[in-house]
């Protein structure tokens, strides 16, 4: 082989490898830009997608994100909140509270879920438990209705967990008995609420158990006297048998009576509901129906505010109708307590401090006109305020709106007031309502009591609640407007008469009729007619069928002129001459007997358009020893188609002591009727065609009526409230007759006038057996 030839393949290899070199010369500029170019491209995206698209998921990101879950679930479930709706956990067919599983947390909502629970607190909810007994299933039968209409109001509220209903008989009692019930769910969160529906059997049955389960429940040393009050509240309704067991005393419906005295106290007084009592064999249907409207309004209540309510001062206290003086002594121990650092002397101070006012006032203008003469502008509408704004007649801050609202006053606006009055809450018991029912036919629970004007020109002595109120002879404030009053009222006395669904003995059917106000005593505290627009807050009252019986004092002859018809108008005689009067009324007026003169007249010309009533307080030792002759000299001069006989009530507050007021100014209802006599006898004498038409032994009062009300010998005091405003409203002209009824035979002077459908009481709550009550 020839060494200087060289091989074929390497001289091609050589040849490319050239043509490759001479290549890059030529390009290496765009190749260097090119590379450079890319490498910061794939650079930056790497940078962007960082760690994910690098990595894996890991354990850890696993657990950050069921962390978080975690964390949202801890926020809606916090110890203090209710567990959300746990209806589908509960099939209905066991008798223990089902266990509620955590809720479900999809998507972004649950962060922000989390982030709103940590401010605002979750609405909280309420599971119901109704309990009952059957022996021969009437109760049964109701408590199933009863299940149906929770579950109903359960499904369209989700704070009210679905119902369950829980035989006696098979339930442990001590699981729901002794703490509430005992389950997780139960434990974490809903307020639970008790119903209990329960037949009476005067035999030993389950529910004589029961009831010795709640009563050693109570008297167990190591356990709580109020172990259940961590119920959101309870109620009670009992079926029992008339026919066997007519009366609560004789047995009817007793053993409800007692399981709803003894959850009382086991509960802390959480009774959410009156009682209700049906009989079998007659209402039970209406009755329980009624029952549990009751309990529908009264969760959706709880759930709206937090809690069963507050009771206020002398509005929640059951306080028995002739128990008067009681309530004002609770009223001094509350003020006491209210103000435990202030010294005796400011106390007193404090309330005295509306009689300081007094003595500015007496000065007023003289009312100069004689009577029969044409009436003069009268100084009570409106005094000088030199260019200065009017000012509230009971401002916020002042002692007297402190005084006030302590003894039970709801103040309305800047001059108004309502208070629930005694005899309303004695009627919601079923413990007999004021003497008008038996007068006039208004039931107390209906009635409200109210006055648009806070503000006095009297101080008689036996005003309890005088001491208190502004008193004056002008009208020198600002003057609210007749709707704001009105709807304060309104409101002010349907709060408060909620506040009697958990006293004890408030019967179910007279607490859901007092929900419609039906009547309107304006006789509180104070003068309506100095409200200057009077006329516009009557319109309202009657555009609603509410009834106006209006009191005033015979010291605003001006205004009572003016006075459109209202259902009955009274003003209170309570001397027969000038000298008891300036001793009793303690008028501002310098002319009160000239201005009480004329009212009289005013009246009189008013008694064939609206019903009058003199109102007459009988005060022993003051005003009625050898007075029944002035008396009836003034029935002669006003005619009033009614007169209203009424011993004293004894107050016992240090202004009545200082007047010289002691018991032994309250005549006895034996008494009454000496001085009822005497001024009838007196009337005949003069020709004057009156009678003895009623009587309220009760209440010490006795009402004498004109003859234009005794029809073929029966006495029709009583109003057809029906026909009153169907008169009213036709615009026709109508007179005192014309809205007439007879009244009640039980109500006749002679027998008692106590309604044979209410119970009559002795202080002590306990039954009297004498319904008549006459102390002759
Ligand atoms: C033996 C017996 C005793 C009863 N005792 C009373 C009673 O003391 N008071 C009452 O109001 N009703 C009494 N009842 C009437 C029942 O309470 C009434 O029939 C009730 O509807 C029964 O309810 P239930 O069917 O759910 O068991 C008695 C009935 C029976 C058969
Ligand atoms: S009329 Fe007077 S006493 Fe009778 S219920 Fe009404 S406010 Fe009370």
């Amino acid at each position: 082989m020839d060494m200087n030839e060289t091989p074929a393949w390497l001289v091609v290899f050589a040849d490319r490898l050239d043509g490759a070199l001479a290549f890059w010369h030529a390009h290496r500029a765009v190749f260097v830009v090119g590379g450079v170019l890319l490498s910061l491209v794939l650079l930056w995206r790497l940078r962007r997608r960082g760690p994910e698209t690098v990595r894996a998921p890991s354990p850890a990101t696993e657990e950050k994100t069921a962390w978080l879950d975690t964390q949202v679930n801890k926020n809606i479930f916090a110890p203090t909140q209710k567990v959300p709706n746990a209806r589908s956990s509960s099939n209905g067919a066991s008798n223990k509270p089902k266990t509620v599983g955590p809720r479900v947390v999809t998507g972004r909502r649950p962060a922000v879920q989390a982030k709103r629970s940590q401010h605002e607190p979750a609405r909280p909810s309420i599971r119901p438990y109704i309990f009952y007994a059957s022996l021969t299933a009437n109760t049964k039968t109701i408590a199933d209705s009863v299940l149906e209409r929770l579950t109903d109001l359960s499904s369209r509220n989700n704070e009210i967990l679905e119902p369950e209903l829980l035989d006696l008989s098979y339930v442990d009692l001590d699981d729901y008995f002794i703490s509430g019930p005992k389950t997780q769910a139960d434990a974490q969160s809903p307020g639970n609420f008790y119903l209990v529906l329960l037949p009476s059997y005067d035999i030993d049955s389950i529910i004589t158990n029961f009831l010795e389960h709640l009563r050693e429940t109570h008297h167990d040393f190591r356990i709580d006297t109020a172990p259940l009050s961590l119920l959101a509240g309870y109620s009670v309704f009992g079926l029992g048998d008339k026919e066997g067991w007519p009366t609560e005393e004789q047995g009817f419906c007793s053993q409800a009576i007692e399981v709803d005295k003894w959850l009382a106290k086991l509960t802390g007084r959480k009774r959410a509901y009156p009682l209700g009592l049906g009989d079998v064999k007659s209402d039970v249907q209406q009755a329980a129906g009624e029952w549990i409207s009751g309990i529908q309004q009264t969760l959706q209540d709880i759930l709206e505010q937090g809690s069963l309510g507050e009771g206020a001062p002398g509005s929640g206290a059951p306080v028995e109708s002739d128990d008067e003086a009681a309530e004002e002594e609770d009223v001094g121990a509350e003020s006491e307590e209210e103000f435990p650092d202030l010294g005796r002397k400011k106390r007193q101070k404090l309330n005295n401090s509306s009689n300081a006012v007094d003595v500015e006032d007496v000065g007023g203008a003289s009312f100069r006109q004689k009577q029969n003469t044409p009436l003069a502008v009268d100084f009570t509408t409106y005094s000088a305020t030199n260019g200065q704004p009017r000012k509230a007649m009971v401002p916020k801050e002042s002692p007297t709106y402190a005084a006030l609202t302590k003894q039970g006053y709801t103040i309305v606006g800047s001059h108004s007031g309502v208070k629930l009055c005694r005899w309303t809450k004695s009627a919601l018991r079923g413990r007999g309502s004021c003497y008008k029912n038996s007068f006039y036919g208004i039931a107390s629970h209906l009635c409200m009591e109210t006055t648009p004007s806070l503000s006095c020109s009297n101080k008689c002595v036996f005003c309890w609640r005088h001491g208190t109120n502004p008193v004056s002879t002008t009208w020198r404030w600002e003057v609210d407007d007749p709707q704001l009053i009105f709807d304060g009222a309104k409101e002010g006395h349907y709060k408060k008469i909620k506040m009697m669904k958990g006293v004890p003995g408030v019967r179910a059917e007279r607490f859901q009729e007092a929900m419609r106000i039906r009547h309107c005593a304006l006789s509180l505290v104070g003068e309506p007619i100095f409200y200057p627009r009077i006329n516009e807050f009557l319109g309202m009252l009657h555009s609603e069928r509410i009834s106006s019986f209006l009191v005033c004092n015979a010291q605003h002859p001006q205004q009572l002129q003016d006075l459109d018809r209202v259902t009955q108008l009274y003003v209170s005689i309570d001397a027969s001459n000038k000298e008891s009067l300036r001793k009793i009324d303690r008028p501002l007026h310098r002319d009160f007997w000239e201005r009480f003169n004329a009212c009289l007249d005013i009246l009189r010309e008013k008694r064939f358009v609206q019903r009058t009533v003199f109102r007459l307080t009988l005060v022993k030792g003051f005003n009625v020893e050898d007075e029944a002759e002035g008396y009836a000299d003034l029935v002669q001069k006003g005619l009033p188609c009614f007169v209203e006989v009424k011993g004293v009530t004894y107050c016992g507050t240090t202004s009545a002591a200082g007047a010289g007021l002691t018991m032994q100014n309250v005549p006895f209802y034996g008494e009454v009727v000496d001085f009822v006599t005497a001024l009838n006898a007196a009337l005949e004498r003069r020709g004057l065609e009156y009678g003895i038409a009623a009587e309220h032994a009760h209440s010490c009062c006795i009402l004498i009526a004109s003859k234009r009300f005794l029809i073929d010998g029966v006495w029709n005091t009583v109003i057809d409230y029906d026909k009153f405003f169907n008169s009213l409203e036709s615009g026709e002209n109508f007179g005192p007759e014309d809205y007439c009824a007879p009244t009640a035979e039980w109500a006749w002077f002679g027998n008692g006038g106590f309604d044979p459908r209410d119970e009559r009481v002795d202080r002590k709550g306990r039954p009297k057996e004498d319904k008549k009550l006459i102390e002759i």
